[in-house]
């Protein structure tokens, strides 16, 4: 017989080789069973930052112990905020499996937003070469995005994510009751990502956020819970094609481009990753507009709908065009030939370009 707590769960399967499930719902963080399914040995390592641990970690650790006495639980908790993923943290989360005596058969379960979930990944993909780890997304932001697919990273000062594995996880588990403590700042970042499907692949999900935009921005429960799944739903299904990013996952870097070389250039300590997004992908669709791909009014539709959701749609002051585009030389989808960026044919319509010159993209950045 179905529970009402049943009911209200959303399930997302992300088939491929290494299929596994997204559970979204309000109070999963409590549900021992669902975390300890992943949980194969007798080491956990709660890795967490310092604004999530103290609200949330307590409880998890007290639903897995609810189900599983034998376990062996410890935390590493890392300073909150993108500062934190770095190589350092990175070797302080595997001296912490090291002094715990973590086996092959260890869990790190990452409870945070994508900052804990990129690092936590990563220190799994490589502690013994790999072991499991199950994503507990506490930001609308990797709900929707990085607790899927399996890109973990860590940052260097040169630029964003160049340091990392792909190491899918072992599960998501995504409670929607954690979004009530998350600051809206955080709120309209995790937004930005959600916009970013509508543009690349799916012109109605666009729709619908705009007719849903105040409820989003006032975390109404159904609307951010229909986003969440939505959202899931498109990222597993390019991810379970293309889990490498040899082809169409590189449509979900629409805007990183430009995003990431403002997120680098102000030293990963100005504009959060959502924020940098949503103006990069306002500059994508002006680039697109300037090389005669789609049209100036679906740029403004969209840098429109960005506004409202009280995202930037431009670049911070004192940015230079010029380091900005030297940033994107180290952009992953860069090959020998020069830089590729996501652009779009308009609104659900991204593709890949090559061969951009320079010229057009220090025009859009000069005109930002
Ligand atoms: N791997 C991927 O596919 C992927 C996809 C998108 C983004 N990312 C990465 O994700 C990172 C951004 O993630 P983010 O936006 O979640 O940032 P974040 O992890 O820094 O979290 C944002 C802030 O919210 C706080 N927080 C988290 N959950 C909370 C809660 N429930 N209540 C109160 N406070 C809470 C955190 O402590 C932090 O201060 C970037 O590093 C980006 O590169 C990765
Ligand atoms: O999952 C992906 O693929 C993405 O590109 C999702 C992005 O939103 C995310 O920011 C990702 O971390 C970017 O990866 P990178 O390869 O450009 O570093
Ligand atoms: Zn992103």
């Amino acid at each position: 017989m179905s529970t009402i707590a049943d009911l209200q769960r959303t399930n997302v399967e992300v088939g491929g080789e290494r299929p596994y499930a997204i559970s979204i719902g309000p109070g999963l963080l409590d549900d021992g069973a669902l975390l300890a399914a992943s949980v194969r040995g007798r080491h956990v390592l709660l890795l967490s930052d310092s604004h999530v641990a103290p609200l949330y970690a307590k409880r998890v650790a007290h639903a897995l112990r609810g189900v599983r006495d034998d376990l062996r639980i410890d935390a590493y908790v890392l300073p909150a905020g993108e500062a934190s993923k770095t190589l350092a943290t990175f070797a302080e989360a595997i001296d912490a499996l090291a002094a715990i005596g973590a086996t092959r058969d260890a869990c790190i379960i990452a409870l945070g937003g994508g900052v804990v979930g990129d690092l936590a990944g990563f220190v799994a993909a490589c502690w013994m070469r790999g072991i499991d780890c199950v994503q507990v997304p506490t930001t609308l932001l990797a709900m929707v995005d990085s607790s899927v697919g399996g890109k973990t990273a860590v940052d260097l000062p040169q630029g964003k994510n160049l340091v990392g594995a792909f190491h899918p996880p072992r599960a998501v588990i995504a409670d929607t009751e954690a979004l009530l403590t998350l600051p809206p700042r955080e709120l309209r970042a995790g937004l930005a990502e959600v916009a970013k499907y509508g543009a690349i692949r799916d012109a109605a999900f666009l729709d619908w956020i705009e007719a849903h935009a105040e409820a989003l921005l006032a975390s109404d429960d159904a609307a951010l819970t229909e986003a969440v799944a939505r959202s899931c739903r498109h990222k597993a299904q390019i991810v379970e094609r293309d889990p490498y990013e040899h082809g169409e996952r590189a449509l979900l870097n629409f805007g990183h481009t430009f995003g990431h070389a403002i997120e680098a250039e102000q030293g990963f300590g100005g504009l959060n990753h959502g924020e940098a997004v949503a103006v990069g992908m306002v500059l994508a669709a002006k680039l697109s507009a300037r090389l005669g791909l789609a049209s100036d009014a679906d740029a403004q539709r969209l840098a429109v709908l960005l506004a409202r959701l009280e995202l930037p749609v431009a670049i911070p002051a004192g940015l230079d065009a010029e380091a900005l585009l030297a940033r994107m030389r180290l952009d992953k989808k860069a090959d020998a030939n020069g830089l590729r960026f996501v652009l779009w044919d308009g609104i659900g319509a991204a593709r890949m370009i090559a061969g951009v010159a320079d010229d057009a993209v220090l025009a859009v950045l000069g005109d930002s």
